[in-house]
């Protein structure tokens, strides 16, 4: 029986729709197989050679990836994308055949020891998925639901991303199912020692460079440091993230957040717009939410609204510095909930298990997880006459999201282009790191900024250059693609 016969009939009849962690998700048992008619559009058409290729491509990544929904969902994303370019240039369909194959995925046990003796054990992935452009490069997750499609999906992400940095870094992340909720210092500290145990012999500061993401953040990457020093008896820049004082690179924190609320910026001055007195909906209340609503203050915003797994807090009159110093102080050093900022402000509403996208406002700033916005959660963006979507998060809108933003033309920044400017910073602190430097603060701002000025330019011309318009989306991913394809063509096609 074929591929395709054989995944018909898998195919779900229904899917469940499940409450994790307070988000409706969408899980669909099992991941849809879409062939090649799924991918083609009229404007741009295929030699039958090349929906033969595609066509193919397609089986072998769902026999390889079944099962791996989130991968899937990102492969699909960006071929969709990529069609304009095939149509001109069929060569590059073999790139994108070998790019979605990691070069290597690494899956290990993490045993460790809970503070009442007891034997743990969690899983810990790294997927090194391409070295076209420099070392492996990004970050690191604990969260329990981490697997091995959430970190390839990521991964495959990372590539385009750091591609359109324009700086010398491949691409990877990894991570584990690992929950550091309610653990004390000394367990989290064991985890990671044992975890680095295991990856410290599959990197390196010219090998692969990781970093933090979600739940990895100043102190994890120094349980990890330590840890790696210990066993490979070498100070080197081997992890991003670290803290000022023995090598990390200033904004570095500040980084996916400032340069998320930049290329933003660069989006509405494009629209003749700024950001003076507009109101913003953020969700999420860790690194990336935290500094996006710093950034929007700056530059004179309203940032209503912030979230955790529990709920969203709504404050009517947004948030004022002294109220998000609060939030900091909570999440960072108190590592508490956000229902507590309650405790802090009178005005504001606290609203259980619920996503704050009801909410109305001028732009939307997803910054917590993936698949956070749905068909639905976009509808209602449209409702409220949101104009923009600039993803801080790394996949935040189904692409059943991305369909609604498209048909009603709103601005959409995808999040390998919104939020790269975390990963950019992480380049710019190896490059501190290999001069045994560390540049002034207004300095690594500035560079940041300019590259966020630079992501978004090239994006949008990528996609006025392939008879696209203003699909800022289809042009991150066509020009991410291209630099990471035309490397593997001149370093032999590997
Ligand atoms: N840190 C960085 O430099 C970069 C991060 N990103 C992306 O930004 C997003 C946020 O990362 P970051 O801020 O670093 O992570 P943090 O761990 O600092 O914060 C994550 C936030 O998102 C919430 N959250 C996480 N998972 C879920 C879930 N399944 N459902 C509901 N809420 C959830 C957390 O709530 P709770 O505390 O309740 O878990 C928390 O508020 C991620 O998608 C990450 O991949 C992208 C580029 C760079
Ligand atoms: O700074 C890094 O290397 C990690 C950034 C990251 O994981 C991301 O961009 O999603």
């Amino acid at each position: 029986m074929n591929v395709r016969l054989y995944s018909k009939l898998l195919r779900p009849a229904f899917s469940i729709t499940t409450a994790v962690n307070g988000f409706r998700l969408q899980k669909h048992l099992y991941s849809t197989q879409k062939d090649v008619s799924s991918f083609e559009r009229k404007e741009f058409p295929l030699s039958s050679e090349a929906k033969t290729q595609i066509g193919s491509l397609l089986d072998t990544l769902y026999k390889r990836n079944f099962g791996q929904p989130e991968f899937l969902e990102a492969v699909y994303e960006v071929l969709g994308s990529l069609i304009p370019v095939f149509a001109k240039e069929p060569r590059y369909i073999q790139m994108f055949e070998k790019i979605i194959e990691p070069e290597r995925q690494i899956i290990f046990r993490v045993p460790w020891v809970d503070d009442n003796g007891i034997q743990r054990v969690n899983r810990g992935f790294r997927v090194q998925m391409s070295s076209t452009l420099g070392p492996y490069k990004g970050g690191l997750r604990f969260h329990p639901t981490v697997n091995l499609s959430v970190i390839k999906f990521l991964a495959f992400e990372q590539t385009f991303k750091n591609s359109l940095t324009t700086l010398m870094m491949g691409a990877g992340k990894g991570g584990s199912d690992f929950d550091p909720k309610g653990k004390s210092d000394g367990e989290v500290m064991r985890f990671c020692q044992s975890f680095m145990t295991e990856l410290y012999r599959y990197i390196g500061p010219d090998t692969d460079v990781p970093a933090g993401d979600i739940n990895v953040g100043a102190r994890e990457i120094g349980y990890l440091f330590g840890q790696y020093k210990r066993l490979a008896n070498q100070f080197n820049g081997v992890l991003t993230g670290k803290d000022l004082g023995w090598g990390g690179s200033m904004i570095r924190p500040e980084a996916t957040g400032y340069g998320c609320v930049y290329f933003a910026k660069n989006y509405l001055q494009y629209k003749n717009m700024d950001f003076k007195g507009k109101v913003c909906i953020v969700s999420g209340s860790g690194n990336v939410a935290q500094y996006t609503v710093e950034k929007l203050l700056d530059f004179g915003a309203i940032p209503v609204t912030m979230s955790d797994s529990n709920g969203y807090i709504y404050e009517p009159n947004g948030f004022t510095r002294e109220g998000l110093q609060f939030v900091m102080d909570l999440k960072n050093v108190k590592r508490g909930r956000l229902v507590e900022y309650l405790n802090y402000s009178s005005t504001a509403k606290f609203f259980e298990n619920e996503k704050p996208w009801s909410v109305p406002g001028d732009f939307a700033f997803p910054s917590a997880t993936q698949n956070e916005i749905d068909h639905e959660d976009a509808e209602m963006l449209v409702k409220n006459k949101v104009q923009g979507v600039f993803e801080g998060a790394n996949m935040p809108s189904t692409s059943e999201a991305i369909e609604v933003y498209k048909q009603h033309s709103m601005m959409f920044g995808p999040g390998k282009a919104a939020n790269a400017g975390g990963v950019a910073v992480s380049g710019l602190e190896m490059a501190q790191n290999s001069q045994r430097q560390q540049w002034p603060r207004e300095e690594v701002d500035e560079k940041l900024s300019c590259i966020m000025r630079d992501i978004f330019s090239m994006s949008l011309s990528a996609s006025q250059k392939f008879g696209l318009g203003d699909d800022v989306q289809s042009g991150a991913n066509i020009a991410g693609f291209i630099r990471v394809a035309d490397g593997m063509i001149q370093q032999g096609a590997v």
